[in-house]
């Protein structure tokens, strides 16, 4: 049995509007104080966060450090986890998102892609189509537009328009993450999760969707995790750095790569540890 438990802290939505108010930009997601247990083990202390609306957010940090686990708490995918415990807030459109029920439409309105990429055995029409149909949208018409406009969305309309009731699973690695993409794109998210999302591919095709990232950002709010420090800072417009944990630094990526405050963050990204 999956036992998240969360405690609210005492700052309450207050704290975090009166915050919202101070900085730039318009806030889409804003955690406060979150801790995260293990059962016995903590992975998250106390992280505090602004998260902009249509940036690229990145979570950089060495294996271990809580990049996944931070991710996951955007859009309470960790509750699918034994004996998981949550402190703390994270409010996204003035919604304490711990406090809602309704945890499918939080994961409708935050979309994840992940490493790999994750495709159904099924034509690329049916993998775009298949969100949108549990959404109760049968329609053929509906249906058609939805999967033209998230694939063009994600770039490979062009590669797949006459293959489109062939298997997902016959094209490349690149392709599949961006069909990926597509299918996230379909449910209509306002912020997509990305978990190293080009880990798996070659350069070219890492290429191809770090220019759909850029391309994106326009249209939805980006957090993604990487490894990889040039990708960082290529598609980022924040960078957050995460050690053992705890947010180290969180900054314009320009600055976090030109001219960090923390000398830890300068030991990372220069790469003596990690
Ligand atoms: N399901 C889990 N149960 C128990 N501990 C976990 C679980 N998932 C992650 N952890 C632990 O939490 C800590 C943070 O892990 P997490 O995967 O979030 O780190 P990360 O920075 O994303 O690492 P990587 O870059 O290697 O993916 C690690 O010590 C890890 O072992």
């Amino acid at each position: 049995m999956n036992t998240t438990v969360v405690e609210h802290n005492k700052a309450g939505k207050g704290n975090v509007s009166q915050m919202n108010q101070q900085s730039e930009g318009t806030i889409k997601i804003s955690v406060r104080d979150l801790d995260l247990f293990y059962g016995e083990k903590q992975a998250l202390y106390s992280v505090n966060l602004d998260i902009q609306e249509k940036e690229v957010t990145a979570l950089i940090g060495p294996s271990g450090c809580g990049k996944s686990t931070f991710l996951r708490t955007l859009n309470r995918m960790n509750d699918l986890i034994d004996n998981v415990k949550i402190n703390g807030d994270i409010v996204i459109d003035n919604e304490n998102i711990y406090q809602t029920n309704d945890v499918i439409k939080l994961r409708t309105k935050v979309g994840m892609v992940f490493q790999k990429a994750n495709l159904f055995p099924m034509s690329i029409y049916d993998n775009v189509a298949y969100g949108p149909r549990m959404q109760g949208i049968k329609n053929k018409k509906e249906l058609n537009s939805i999967v033209e406009e998230s694939l063009r969305g994600a770039a490979i309309w062009d590669e797949v328009k006459d293959r489109l009731k062939t298997s997902a699973l016959g094209l490349s690695g690149g392709q599949q993450q961006r069909v990926c993409i597509a299918r996230a794109i379909a449910m209509k998210p306002e912020i997509i999760l990305m978990d190293e999302p080009t880990s798996a591919l070659d350069p070219i095709s890492t290429l191809k969707v770090e220019e759909l990232i850029e391309n994106m950002k326009k249209d939805y709010t980006i957090v993604i995790v990487t490894h990889n420090m040039q990708q960082a800072a290529r598609v980022s417009d924040k960078t957050a750095f995460f050690l053992n944990g705890e947010v180290v630094e969180y900054d314009e990526t320009s600055k976090i790569f030109s001219l960090p405050s923390d000398q830890r963050t300068e030991d990372y990204i220069t790469g003596r540890f990690g």
